[in-house]
């Protein structure tokens, strides 16, 4: 349903010398994957390529039995798209249209009727709590709410392919919680799941196979490049003499 091979992703060069790893993993349709690693592991590459906003430079990619490799076609593509909902970690929306209008968007390009997006819209913002913002425009919502609204867009045409970066998985557990039931809900029919986290969630919701990134293994000196080295001068302005300074 969703194969990779050896393909070529980005990774910080401390985790993986060059900076490139090569991915590979087989997804049955209805499975839940976990994409787990530090910061700069690759996460979002990886769900970018599957949504297909990133080329394909090589190895092999088949989504939903069809090639999604480097010879994709453009028909391929705007099919396949079609059929992905991507819930990325800061999610753009068009400011011009109504909160309502942004999430109705993958019906309208589904050429489906009118009356089939009223009723949907409705549903979904119900569902992701949004009914007060529906009129409202994108600027004007908390971050939150920009997720909760990049939730329901994502989920409104009820896609085949799910891809959750990290934000609406950690920011809120309200969201994360209800996002989570609705994907389990969504893959009882078949929605095959990538969820990317640096931290996996410990409550008994966590589901699912996991992929740990990067795939090749740090470098033994610095795995970690939050924490500093030993003898590794602090910035100046966190010297105690300097406190008065701060605002
Ligand atoms: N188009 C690109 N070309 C080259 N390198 C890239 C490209 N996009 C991302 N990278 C690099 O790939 C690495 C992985 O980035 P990515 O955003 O996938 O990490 P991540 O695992 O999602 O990290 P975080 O948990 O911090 O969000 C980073 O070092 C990034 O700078």
């Amino acid at each position: 349903m969703i194969t990779l091979e050896m393909l070529p992703l980005p990774a910080g060069t401390s985790l993986v010398p060059g900076g490139v790893q090569l991915v590979s993993l087989q997804l049955e349709r209805g499975k839940t994957l976990w994409v787990t690693g530090p910061a700069e592991a690759g996460k979002t590459a990886l769900l970018e390529t599957i949504a297909l906003r990133r080329p394909v430079a090589d190895g092999a990619m088949t989504l939903l039995n069809q090639d999604a490799g480097p010879r994709i076609t453009c028909r391929t593509r705007k099919l396949l798209q079609q059929r992905i909902g991507y819930i990325e970690a800061a999610p753009l929306f068009m400011d011009r249209l109504t909160v309502a209008d942004n999430i109705a968007l993958p019906l309208e390009m589904n050429h489906a009727s009118k009356a089939d997006i009223r009723r949907e819209t409705e549903s979904i913002l119900q569902w992701f709590a949004l009914e007060d913002h529906a009129r409202s425009y994108p600027a004007t919502l908390s971050q939150t709410a920009r997720l909760r609204a990049a939730c329901a867009r994502a989920l409104i045409a009820q896609p085949s392919i799910v891809l959750v970066d990290e934000p609406a998985l950690t920011l809120c557990a309200g969201l994360r919680n209800h996002l989570l039931s609705t994907i389990r809900g969504l893959a009882r029919n078949g929605t095959t799941a990538l969820l990317a986290t640096q931290t996996l969630p410990e409550e008994a919701s966590l589901e699912g196979d996991i992929l740990n990134l990067p795939q090749h293994k740090p470098s033994p000196e610095n795995t970690d490049p939050s924490v500093p080295e030993e003898g590794v001068a602090a910035p100046r302005i966190l010297v105690t003499k300097d406190e008065r300074l701060l605002p």
